[in-house]
């Protein structure tokens, strides 16, 4: 397994000042080709988690953050972790730059100085990986959330980053947009290998994911896998985090030892009932 992200002991605060730490020995890796949640509720920490991932923090002591195989301590190869590192945001509007949908892709193409035929190939690849390539002379504002969201998902793969992540990416999505973008981002992972870290505070996006994270007052509280983390229920609720509804569900019908169809799953066995739904799709 290639580890791309590697996280030791890393300790952090914004202001020298403040008493408490906003990050507080964080300790996890990213291996190629995962899929991992980092869940949290709103302060938790994740987002200032996530500016370490792709170099906006740097850490002051070396061997805590390492990045596609940088040392990112002091900046060091900070442009090469950026490049390796596409993030897309909460809001749709505010990242749609161009009056097109084929000049948004080409902005950060533009910006690192790529040719001009290797552009159009690099746009008209990536809008096919989002299922957006009629849509190249659209006028971005006009596109709905999740379109949006994935015509902001092209003009990160067209920079061919090893790790995409999406920080709250479908939170202001509707239920259709937020289908849209999953669906997008699960193909990629899938058929083209890329690393995706998903931060959320919705548990119920966690549950195709190799690994969840929980954060809890910087802290991490529980990792592992979808069926180990979501066993420790005690844990999940001091974290002000609610088990997926489908679970839910699923624990409430065992419990009055009722079954779905003929089979009464655990929650582990229906966590690899999805695991196997999302590796045929
Ligand atoms: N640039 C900053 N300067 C100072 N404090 C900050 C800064 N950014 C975040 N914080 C503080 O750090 C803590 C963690 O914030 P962070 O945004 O990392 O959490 P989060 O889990 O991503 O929250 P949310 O889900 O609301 O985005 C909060 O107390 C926040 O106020």
């Amino acid at each position: 397994m290639t580890e791309l992200i590697s996280i030791k002991n890393l300790t952090f605060k914004y202001d020298e000042e403040e008493s408490n730490n906003v990050l507080n020995d964080i300790s996890l890796t990213v291996n190629k080709g995962e899929w991992i949640s980092i869940v949290g509720h709103n302060g938790s920490g994740k987002s200032t988690l996530a500016k370490f991932f792709n170099g906006l923090l740097t850490p002051s002591e070396p061997n805590v953050v390492k990045v596609c195989g940088f040392d990112t301590v002091f900046e060091d190869h900070i442009w090469e972790v950026r490049k390796q590192i596409g993030m897309v945001f909460q809001n749709p509007d505010n990242q749609m730059v161009a009056t097109t949908v084929r000049d948004d892709v080409a902005f950060g193409l533009e910006n690192i100085g790529i040719d001009r035929e290797e552009m159009l190939t690099r746009i008209n690849w990536a809008l096919q990986k989002v299922k957006m390539e009629n849509y190249l002379n659209h006028e971005p504002h006009r596109l709905s959330g999740g379109q949006k969201q994935r015509v902001a998902i092209a003009g990160i793969i067209a920079m061919r980053p090893s790790v995409l992540i999406l920080d709250e990416s479908t939170s202001m999505l509707d239920p259709m947009g937020r289908k849209e973008v999953f669906e997008t981002v699960m193909q990629l992972n899938k058929d083209d290998g890329i690393t995706v870290i998903n931060i959320t505070h919705d548990l119920e996006e966690t549950i195709l994911s190799d690994k969840i994270i929980v954060m809890n007052k910087g802290r991490i509280s529980i990792q592992g896998k979808p069926g180990e983390v979501y066993k420790v229920n005690d844990k999940l609720t001091e974290a002000g985090l609610e088990l997926p509804f489908s679970l839910q569900i699923q624990t409430n019908l065992a419990n009055q030892g009722l079954e779905i169809g003929s089979v009464c799953l655990t929650k582990e066995g229906l966590v690899n009932e999805l695991w196997k739904l999302k590796s045929q799709t």
